[in-house]
């Protein structure tokens, strides 16, 4: 799914107004219909109070409509006018107009009003900025934004969290309303997926409102969000003649002594995401280990036996993934970097083997193009320096994707995934992935991709999404804190089923 920019929002919104022969306030009515359907639905007509904010904008006309159908269903509701402005969009006056006429009175609020009571059952609606919010809000403004973010009960934000930028913009945001939930028309925004914009919302789904289709998809994106019907259009079916060398023969480099696991944890997780054949280059401490517990795997080892000081693979490798548990001894920085020259095909480079090219920054002309790496913020942060802010991060690691030849899985929530052109936002996982060995796992996982002949992009793609969901699945039987790495492992099987199992047809009306 597209991410797109507040202005490619308004022109979608223009263009679907045209072509659709509606009036902007039909969509707004469509819209805000999608909300209190959402609402109405989990509500059933339960008398909770509900308090809905409304700007003087489109947003806040959202609210006016919504508080119409809130009115006419028979629910317990109070409407506010946060009267910031005198520039009262159209819409919103007449839906303002529209409440009126049903004898309805929003209570205005403005600097010196008293603020209102919440309690700690009620719901909160947040309609007071959505994709316009250009500056600061004013000080009283603010108060009120603190005053609901004070409050105990469960806040809705319609479009966006009231007070916080849509992109990035060059004043500071402070005063932004913490959304338990926000409720976004058509498609997701930006600043949900970054770390530091996220953060003022718990949950957010998409409410579908029918802006044209095609001309969304004729508008250029930089961003997206990997859903499930991606991931199934890039997986490749096993055949029924197929035999293990038609899926590969994956090797797993890394560990150093009181570290083989992290390379049993990448080595089982790349034979689990499919791999034929899978060897595993140890220095000689990992050889009992290995060769005792994991009984699928071949184990080469180095000549030496507390860390690896010379790679050397006895055939041609169909993927290869390396870092994991390396070490950064100076003789096995030398032999990674001979390694390095040797290579051709990509590479997927984790833990140890970034932290050896953020030091080592001559050796990443060495890399072979369309490698992997797949750095967590801190290596991200040794690899590419500080960023002044999450856009200043995506700036900087997709030039540095683009000027190496190299993608980037940048892992956190919502891992992104930067090929030098494009993002790609990951929608599975969960925290209880903060876990010991967690990125060991998902480089075997994309590490078994490549081997089976996935592009590097695809094999990044599916191998975030895949480790997320096999997260998912267990999390959901054990919750995140019992989460380890071996059961993303385990899981993975669970995963495949559960991503390509057919599903049922879509209700149309469903948002
Ligand atoms: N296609 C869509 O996505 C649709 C969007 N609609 C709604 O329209 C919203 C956008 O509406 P608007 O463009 O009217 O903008 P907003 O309602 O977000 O903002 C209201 C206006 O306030 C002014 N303003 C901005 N920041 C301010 C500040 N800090 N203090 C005081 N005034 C400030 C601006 O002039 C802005 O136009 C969306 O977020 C959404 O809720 C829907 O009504 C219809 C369809
Ligand atoms: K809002």
């Amino acid at each position: 799914m597209k991410i797109l920019s507040s202005e490619q929002i308004y022109e979608a919104d223009k263009f679907t107004i045209k072509k659709q022969g509606i009036t902007s306030d039909a969509l707004m009515e469509r819209a805000a219909l999608k909300i209190f359907e959402w609402l109405h639905g989990r509500l059933q007509g339960a008398q909770v109070k509900i308090h809905v904010f409304c700007g003087i904008g489109n947003n806040g006309g959202d609210g006016m409509v919504l508080s119409r159908h809130l009115f006419e269903h028979g629910y317990n509701f109070q409407t506010y006018v946060v009267d910031f402005s005198e520039k009262r969009s159209k819409d919103f006056l007449l839906n303002l107009e529209r409440l009126k006429d049903r004898k309805i009175w929003p209570s205005f609020l403005e600097a010196k009003s008293q603020l209102p009571q919440i309690g700690m059952d009620d719901i909160v609606v947040d309609a007071i900025f959505g994709i316009g919010l250009n500056r600061q809000p004013d000080k009283w403004v603010a108060n009120l934004i603190k005053h609901i973010n004070t409050s105990p009960a469960f806040v809705i934000s319609v479009d966006v969290p009231s007070g916080l930028p849509s992109q990035k913009v060059s004043w500071k945001f402070t005063s932004v309303i913490k959304a338990n939930h926000v409720l976004s028309f058509q498609v997701p925004k930006l600043v949900f997926l970054l770390p530091e914009t996220g953060k003022y919302l718990d949950t957010w789904e998409i409410l579908n409102i029918d802006l044209d289709s095609d001309f969304i998809s004729g508008l250029e994106s930089n961003y997206f969000l990997t859903q499930r019907s991606n991931l199934v259009s890039i997986y490749k079916p096993r055949t029924k003649f197929s035999h293990k060398g038609t899926y590969g023969h994956a090797v797993i480099i890394g560990g150093s002594h009181g570290k083989i696991g992290a390379v049993q944890l990448a080595g089982r997780a790349c034979l689990r995401s499919g791999s034929g054949l899978v060897s595993m280059f140890v220095p000689g401490c990992g050889y009992n280990a290995l060769q005792s517990s994991f009984p699928e795997a071949m184990i080469l080892t180095d000549t030496a036996m507390d860390h690896i000081t010379e790679i050397e693979i006895p055939f041609t490798a169909s993927a290869i993934g390396i870092g994991m548990g390396l070490g950064t001894f100076k003789k096995t920085v030398v032999a990674f970097g001979e390694f390095l020259q040797k290579a051709k095909q990509p590479l997927v480079i984790d833990a140890d083997g970034i932290n050896i090219l953020a030091k080592h920054q001559e050796m990443l002309k060495q890399l072979p193009e369309n490698s992997i790496l797949t750095p967590h913020p801190k290596e991200l942060e040794r690899l590419i320096g500080s960023w002044d802010d999450d856009f200043d991060k995506l700036d900087k690691a997709n030039a540095f994707s683009m000027k190496h030849g190299v993608i980037l899985v940048l892992k956190g929530a919502n891992s992104l995934i930067v090929d030098g052109e494009k993002g790609y936002f990951n929608t599975s996982g969960n925290p209880g992935l903060a876990t010991a060995g967690s990125g060991d796992v998902l480089t075997g996982i994309i590490t078994g991709f490549l081997s089976q002949g996935y592009n590097s992009l695809e094999a990044s793609i599916f191998g975030v999404y895949l480790h997320g969901l096999a997260a998912d699945i267990k999390a959901s039987e054990i919750g995140f804190e019992a989460l380890i790495a071996s059961d993303i492992i385990e899981n993975l099987g669970k995963a495949f089923v559960e991503l390509l199992r057919p599903k049922p047809p879509q209700n149309k009306k469903e948002t």
